[in-house]
Parts: structure tokens; C-alpha cells; sequence
């Protein structure tokens, strides 16, 4: 069982699209499915720890897993039984149904088992559960004490997260790869802990979940694709190679306060807060804001928006920014002034939904359209939330798992644009920072566990530096 750090997203229709490559290369569907079945009748056995287990079965291919499953399972001497919401409809499903051999219970009177195995619908899910599945699923999965989904809790919109009558799950086994429903609220939260079944089919894609740093030489190894990087200062840096942050203030200090001592933490060696605030940490560089101010041309990120405010001197404050031409970092007010066109290339975006949506609408799931949004403008977008989704205009995407719902507090987006304008400055291209700044204001908030404020993240962030 492999965690999800690092590894491929795919869609339904690519994953049938490799599932196909696979076939046309020699595999069958019925190698693939054994595969999948083994693989998590493996896992199940090790959850259940001895316990009963009852595996609901569906007319698919995600059936046909938990028929392969529930072979297996009874080949290691587990108390298994088998469940149906009916008779299996695809080809390969009748097949893998034909290598169980005890009886299947109709879904509707089936008993409750201690584990649970749902393996109703997969990644072929059309339409809501019908309530005669749904209300026998959620029966089942309330008497269960542990909840095991195959590939995803069935019941959820695999492609964009909707949750369409799932019931939640404690453990999620993911085939071959993530599918966004795993990392995509509300359907993440159905899944419980993803870990994933290697398969054997070859996948590549251009979406991965958001990897963590990893050492120079692991990377290969891990076999994981872009994992994010850290700068880290040599015996010879100074504080300009370390990165010099410019951080924009208007009329809410306190935000853009928070942004630069965000900045500071993540590594930058210089900040420098163009507003009227004063006071410590005494490291913090403060002048008053002046468009000759962002001509330094040793500043490497520009951060304006957090804590600006929507008044004409704001949008001017916001226009020098625009018109210095250094890395920019555009947060909160600034995103609510700029209009889309005047966007930078190169720039990176940390919208939260209700700024996303201003700038570009709500058509379509949050990958399609973070990816889509950062196409139209040259930007890197981070569309924060519980799963924050950053999108190069290149078309690559990284989804942040694991977020802490604790972040869920003001003034922890401040602390974000700070780190990230660390990132930036430091070097690291757009995508790369962003990413790498993501990581690290998760990987703060992880660390600080329950009910911090965004200080307390803010100087979170030089312990998890490493
Ligand atoms: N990815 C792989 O390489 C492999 C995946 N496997 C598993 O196969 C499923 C996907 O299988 P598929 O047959 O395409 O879809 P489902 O099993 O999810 O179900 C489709 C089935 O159900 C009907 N249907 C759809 N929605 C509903 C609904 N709301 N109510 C009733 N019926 C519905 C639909 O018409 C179909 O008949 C994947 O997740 C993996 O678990 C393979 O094992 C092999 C390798
Ligand atoms: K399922």
C-alpha cells in the first residue's frame, strides 16, 4: 500500500485509456482485474486483523474486483461474504463473479459484517446512487467498524469530487493511481486514508498530488513524479541570493504584517514591507510605499494584495506593482482590483474559491478549470481551499492532500503569499515555488496540530524549512 505523495492523478477516461494501452500490449482485462482484486483482498486481510468481512459487489468492473477479492480472501482462510446489488453486467465481472464460489446475499437484506468492502461502483459511476444502493450501503457501512472502499468509495463523481450518495469510508485502495476524487472535496473526505494497488498499467499524466521534499539522490528511487524543492542557502549566500521579498501594505497592516514574518520564516534573506506599520521583528525592513521603492532590481518576488484594500491609492499601489517588472505574488485585494488581461506571464495567483470565481467563473471541476485559468493568463494559479490545486500554464497540475482543516482561520492565506514569495525570490521557478510554498504552510499547520492562529503559522514555517 503505497501513499499518495508525489504519485499520478488520472481522470475516469484516462485511466480507461491506459487500462486499453495495457490490453493492446498483451495484458488482459482479466490479468488486471485478478491483479486488483489480489492486491486488495492482500490489504484487506491485514486490516481486518481476523475480523468478518462482507463485500458488496456491483454490476462493473469495480464489482469484479470485489468478487476477485472476496476469492482470495476465502483462499486465506478469512470469514468472507459476498453481497450484490445484482447480477454482474460486464463481461469480465461475470467472469470474476464465476470464481465465487459461496453465495451472494442480495444487497437490500444483507447482514453487517465488522469490515466492510465496498466494491459497488469504481471509476465508472454515471449517475447518484439509487436510493434501494444507497440506503443498504449506508446501513451497512453505520454497523461496520472499519470501511474499505476498492479504487473509490462508490457513490462518488470520480472526475470532480461530487459526492452522489457515497458512504464514508475509513481507507480508501486506489488502483494504480489517484483519481481526483481522492484529493477533490467533498468526495476526500468520503475516502478516509488513500493508499494505493500498483496494477501494472503504465500511466502518465500531468496532474500529480503534491509531492514532498525529497533528498537529492531519493528522487529517482521514490519513482514519483516532480517532487518539490527547498532552497537552501550555501557557504556562500548572502541575504540577496537568499532572496529579497518586497511585501505591498495597505490599509489592514496586519495582513501584510503576517505576509512579510511568512516570508522571513520560509528562508527569504531580505524582506522589505513598503507600507506605514512599525514595530518588530526588528529583521523586517520597513519604508514607506513608493513606486522607485519596487525598482530595486534586487527584489525577486513582489507580494501585493494581502491586507490592500479597494480604494484608488490601492489600485495605483497595485498598477507600480504591475508596471515594476519583477516576480509578482497576487493575493487577496489585488485580485478583486486587477483585471485578468493585465496579468503578467509569470506571475503566481493565490485565489480561494469565492476570488476564483470572480476572475473566471465556476464551469467544470477544480482541476479543469485551475488548469484552464492559468492557460488563459500565462500565471501560476493556486486555488486555495482544502484541496488546493496549482496549475502551470503549461498545463501541469499538483493537488495538495492532507491539508489541515485547522488552516481554515484568518490571516493563514497572508501567511501562504509570504512563503511563497519566499520560494519565488529564492529563485525557484513559478510553479516551483508555488508548490514548494503550499508544502510547507501545510506541512506548518500539520505541525502545530488544533486551533493556532496565523502567528503562530507564520513562525511555524522555520521548523519545517529542514
Ligand atoms: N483502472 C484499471 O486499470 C482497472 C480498473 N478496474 C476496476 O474497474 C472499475 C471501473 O469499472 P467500470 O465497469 O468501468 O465501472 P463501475 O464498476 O464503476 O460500474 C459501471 C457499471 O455501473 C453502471 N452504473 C453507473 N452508475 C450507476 C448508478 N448510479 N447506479 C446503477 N448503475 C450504475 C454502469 O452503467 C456500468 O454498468 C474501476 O474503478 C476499478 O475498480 C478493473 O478491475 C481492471 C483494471
Ligand atoms: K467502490
Amino acid at each position: 500500500m503505497i501513499p499518495l505523495d508525489g504519485q499520478p492523478i488520472l481522470t475516469a477516461g484516462e485511466m480507461r485509456a491506459a487500462e486499453e494501452a495495457t490490453m493492446v500490449a498483451g495484458t488482459s482485462v482479466d490479468t488486471l482485474m485478478e491483479r486488483a482484486g489480489e492486491g486488495v483482498a492482500v490489504a484487506v486481510h491485514r486490516l481486518a486483523a481476523g475480523a468478518d468481512i462482507v463485500i458488496l459487489c456491483g454490476p462493473g468492473n469495480n464489482g469484479g474486483d470485489g468478487y476477485v477479492a472476496a476469492a482470495a480472501l476465502h483462499r486465506m482462510g478469512a470469514a468472507v461474504r459476498v453481497a450484490a446489488s445484482g447480477a454482474p453486467a460486464s463481461p469480465a465481472a461475470v467472469r470474476a463473479a464465476a470464481r465465487w464460489h459461496g453465495p451472494v446475499e442480495a444487497l437490500a437484506q444483507a447482514e453487517p459484517a465488522t469490515i466492510l468492502v465496498d466494491a459497488l461502483f469504481g471509476t465508472g459511476l454515471s449517475r447518484p446512487l439509487a436510493d434501494e444502493v444507497a440506503a443498504p450501503l449506508h446501513r451497512l457501512a453505520r454497523a461496520a467498524r472499519l470501511r474499505i472502499a476498492v479504487d473509490v468509495p462508490s457513490g462518488v463523481g470520480s472526475d470532480d469530487g461530487a459526492v452522489l450518495g457515497a458512504a464514508t469510508c475509513d481507507i480508501t485502495l486506489a488502483l494504480e493511481a489517484a483519481k481526483p476524487a481522492h484529493l477533490l472535496q467533498p468526495a476526500a473526505q468520503a475516502c478516509g486514508t488513500v493508499r494505493l494497488i500498483p496494477i501494472g498499467v503504465p500511466v502518465v499524466s500531468h496532474t500529480h498530488v503534491l509531492s514532498s521534499p525529497l533528498p537529492e539522490g531519493e528522487r529517482d528511487m521514490a519513482c514519483v513524479a516532480p517532487s518539490i524543492t527547498l532552497p537552501t542557502p550555501g557557504p556562500n549566500s548572502h541575504k540577496y541570493t537568499r532572496g529579497m521579498v518586497a511585501i505591498v501594505a495597505g490599509g489592514m497592516a496586519g495582513a501584510s504584517e503576517l505576509a512579510s514574518i511568512a516570508a522571513m520564516r520560509a528562508g527569504a534573506g531580505y524582506v522589505l514591507h513598503l507600507g506605514e506599520g512599525q514595530g518588530p521583528p526588528h529583521a523586517l525592513v520597513r519604508k514607506i510605499f513608493s513606486a522607485d521603492a519596487l525598482q530595486d532590481a534586487r527584489i525577486g518576488a513582489i507580494v501585493v494584495g494581502p491586507g490592500l484594500g479597494r480604494d484608488d491609492a490601492t489600485r495605483r499601489m497595485l498598477d507600480a506593482s504591475l508596471a515594476a517588472h519583477r516576480p509578482l505574488v497576487i493575493d487577496g485585494d489585488a485580485l478583486r482590483l486587477i483585471d485578468p488581461t493585465t496579468i503578467p506571464a509569470g506571475s503566481i495567483l493565490t485565489p480561494h474559491g469565492g476570488e476564483f470565481s470572480h476572475l473566471f467563473g465556476q464551469e467544470g471541476d477544480k482541476i479543469t478549470r485551475t488548469r484552464r485559468a492559468a492557460a488563459q493568463t500565462g500565471a501560476v494559479i493556486v486555488h486555495k481551499g482544502p484541496d488546493t490545486v496549482i496549475a502551470a500554464p503549461d498545463g501541469r497540475v499538483t493537488v495538495a492532500g492532507e491539508g489541515s482543516p485547522w488552516l481554515s482561520t484568518a490571516g493563514t492565506g497572508d501567511v501562504l503569499a509570504g512563503a511563497i514569495g519566499a520560494m519565488r525570490a529564492a529563485g525557484l521557478d513559478p510553479f516551483a515555488a508555488a508548490g514548494a510554498g503550499v508544502w510547507l504552510h501545510g506541512a506548518a499547520a500539520r505541525r502545530l496540530g488544533p486551533a493556532f492562529i496565523a502567528d503562530d503559522l507564520a513562525d511555524a514555517l522555520s521548523a519545517v524549512r529542514g
